[in-house]
């Protein structure tokens, strides 16, 4: 609330537009909403504006009845939960996330306002250039390392890291987005991971990037997003992900039996890694055993000479079209 409410100032429409444009208040009023973005399963992302700061926003909009009839409500609470953890806990000198800055609802839409990532999604940048080379490679390979160690910190696994949710800000640097399958782990199923008891999930993530451990166990841990890692970083070198079938079915069939290899030039030492996560078993996985942050991770070959804790204050290496 702004301290000027309710004082005796005047109501002219400038004072009112200024006062309007200082209280943390914000409706759909408040943006002028420009092109469709994105579009996720049950929302459209917006890029808007704010008329009273002119800064550029992604806004995600929902349709209640939709989300009520497709009972995904519990998804939209677990992504506003997630991500007011991540604005609350967010290392402000290496902010890897999208951050939700309002939150409000219109008589049919739920609206909420993010940030606005310039160059877009990663998955696009990839299929644009073909694939990346090894500075590359390494490069946002590190920004996503940081990203999970992060992210695991705090207890949360996001379950649908894909090269589509990895956003580019307009520094280059990655943010991470669409935290709705996360999973927030709660003390109990904590210690169910750490004893190896796992943690029972309903939830499966998109068919090439989802571990195995969630297709026949249905359990999830850190783990999952260390195997869609591995996924990542092969298609970061190769221009495609590892596990690639005419349908989710064969994918899956492929995934469990550890079915993919590797084409002709891929970079030694990028593969080394991949080989060391993409492991059927998750706690076999480098950085499965490591308790606090990815050291085993950070360790390996391709990482020499990268200073994890500076990497937000690098320039990003220019991706160059490799076709
Ligand atoms: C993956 C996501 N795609 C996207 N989600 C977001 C973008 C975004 C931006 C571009 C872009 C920018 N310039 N050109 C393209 C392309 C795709 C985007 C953004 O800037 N800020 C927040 C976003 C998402 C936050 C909200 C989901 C939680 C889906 C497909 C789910 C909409």
């Amino acid at each position: 609330r702004t301290s000027m409410e309710g004082s005796t100032m005047p109501k002219s429409p400038k004072v009112e537009k200024g006062l309007k444009g200082t209280s943390d208040k914000r409706s759909d009023k408040d943006f002028i909403f420009g092109k469709l973005i994105g579009e996720g399963s049950f929302s459209s992302v917006y890029l808007a504006k704010d008329i009273h700061t002119d800064l550029e926003y992604a806004v995600k909009v929902c349709d209640k009845d939709h989300i009520r009839k497709e009972k995904k409500v519990e998804y939209i609470i677990r992504e506003k939960d997630v991500m007011n953890i991540l604005n609350s806990k967010q290392n402000p000198t290496a902010p890897f996330f999208v951050k939700l800055y309002y939150a409000f609802q219109g008589a049919t839409k739920l609206y909420f306002v993010m940030t606005y990532c310039k160059y877009g999604e990663l998955l696009n940048l990839i299929q644009r250039v073909g694939f990346f080379d090894r500075e590359c490679t390494r490069f946002y390979t590190a920004e996503i390392v940081r990203a999970l160690e992060h992210l695991h910190s705090l207890n949360i696994i996001h379950r649908d890291l894909k090269p589509e949710n990895i956003l580019l800000d307009e520094d280059m640097h990655i943010k991470i987005t669409d935290f709705g399958c996360a999973k927030i782990l709660t003390e109990d199923n904590v210690e169910a991971i750490n004893d190896g008891r796992k943690r029972k999930s309903s939830f499966v993530g998109t068919a090439q990037y989802v571990s195995p451990e969630l297709l026949d166990s249905k359990t999830c841990g850190p783990g999952s997003d260390l195997w869609a890692l591995g996924c990542i970083i092969y298609q970061m070198v190769s221009g495609l992900p590892p596990f690639r079938s005419k349908s989710e079915y064969f994918i899956y069939q492929k995934i469990l039996k550890l079915e993919y290899d590797f084409p002709d030039g891929f970079c030694e030492v990028a593969k080394d890694l991949v080989q060391k996560l993409l492991v059927i078993k998750s706690e076999d996985r480098l950085g499965a055993k490591d308790k606090e942050s990815y050291p085993s991770i950070r360790a390996h070959p391709l990482f020499n000479g990268l200073d994890f804790e500076a990497l937000h204050e690098i320039t990003p290496p220019k991706v160059a079209p490799n076709l």
